[in-house]
């Protein structure tokens, strides 16, 4: 079975049966503790052979976590008349409620069987971050997508933003700590990202999977199988409900259980693309069998949306294999091209083609 994935790489699938072991036989854990060396070399190790890995020791509270899953729980819970009153389709974001099936994610573009509330970054759920203010000033000539202010928080559930914004500033943070990491992975300054991570591209998400049958023989998937759009992204799993895989090379599933604990960690495309390929960003999916309700928050973490994404020049020994893009306009695509009717993607694409140009001479 041949598989493509939006971003246009053809992979191998030779099996539908999950398995435990392969050619990656496991997600590796890093512990975020060990001296920094050790830990630079084992995020070499998984973001290169594997793309996916667990990170304990992260440092966000346990509580600030469960409260941000108790109140995503009680929001699912609402009428569906009050979800819809923050639908995706009322803003100019991209963002806020997707009932089920109203996205696809892979591209036989068979309906997801997940609901969600998504948000995008705004300086004010960057508590920890002192500059965040003053960064807003870099996006005013631009609007729609990229302009800040356009969550739609849900009125009926107003501990949404409450509890979404703290949990959010302490990811923000920890974000920032791996791109440092990631930096010196790239043989980089540790602090190359750093102004560009200070009013980053991100995404944040919280989703809801329900049961579904364990047998069928072409199921919905609670996520249909694809690879994530931004640098990288940092999953917590609510309770233990094991649902995630992983494909590795060999082309078999290998399930990612939620561990206590640990946040899931992955590379997106736009830093694959970003390391000319020296990243691997590794296909993924959801199917939750499990018989229980699944919740689960990733945050999806990019450059400011005015960042030229062109392969860096410590990854460039086979020669640059992609052309240069704006964050934005790369993460744009991607995202609307599963979420608006084609006369509405054209039409915007337009106006944002025109708004993210690239610098003369990238
Ligand atoms: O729910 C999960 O575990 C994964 C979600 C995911 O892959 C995504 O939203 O991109
Ligand atoms: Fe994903």
């Amino acid at each position: 079975m041949a598989f493509t994935s939006f971003a246009g790489r053809s992979y191998n699938v030779v099996s539908d049966e999950v398995k435990q072991s392969g050619s990656f036989d496991e997600i590796p854990m890093i512990d975020l503790t060990q001296p920094q060396e050790k830990v630079v070399e084992s995020l070499r190790d998984a973001c290169t052979r594997v793309g996916f890995f667990y990170i304990s020791n992260h440092g966000i509270p346990q509580d600030i976590i469960d409260q941000v899953f108790s109140t995503a729980e009680g929001f699912f819970g609402l009428d569906d008349e009050l979800k819809q009153q923050v639908h995706f389709n009322k803003g100019t974001a991209l963002c806020g409620y997707e009932g089920f099936q109203n996205v696809y994610t892979d591209e036989t573009k068979k309906p997801d069987l997940n609901e969600a509330f998504s948000w995008r970054y705004t300086p004010d759920m960057d508590s920890f971050n002192e500059k965040a203010e003053t960064t807003r000033v870099e996006e005013k000539n631009v609007d729609n997508f990229l302009t800040s202010g356009q969550n739609l928080w849900p009125n009926a559930k107003p501990e949404m933003r409450r509890d979404i914004s703290q949990y959010y500033s302490h990811v923000l943070k920890l974000a920032r700590k791996l791109i440092r990491l990631f930096a010196l992975v790239l043989k980089l300054p540790e602090a190359y990202f750093d102004q560009m991570m200070q009013h980053p591209g991100s995404m944040g998400k919280v989703l809801h999977y329900p049961p579904q049958p364990a047998k069928g023989a072409d199921p919905p998937f609670g996520i249909g199988a694809h690879t994530d759009i931004e640098c990288f992204t940092i999953l917590c799993q609510g309770g233990d409900v094991p649902a995630l895989q992983v494909l590795n090379p060999k082309g078999e599933w290998i399930l990612a259980p939620p561990i206590r604990g640990t946040f899931v960690v992955n590379i997106g495309d736009m830093l694959a693309r970003w390391s000319n390929d020296t990243f691997r960003s590794t296909i993924h999916r959801v199917l939750n069998i499990t018989g229980r309700e699944r919740y689960s928050m990733p945050v999806f973490i990019g450059p400011n949306y005015n960042t030229v994404i062109k392969p860096l020049e410590t990854c460039l020994a086979d020669g640059a294999k992609y052309d240069p893009i704006p964050a934005g306009l790369y993460v744009w695509k991607r995202l609307a091209i599963s979420r608006l009717d084609k006369d509405e993607y054209e039409r915007q694409r337009v106006k944002m083609e025109s708004q993210l140009t690239l610098p003369i001479g990238a």
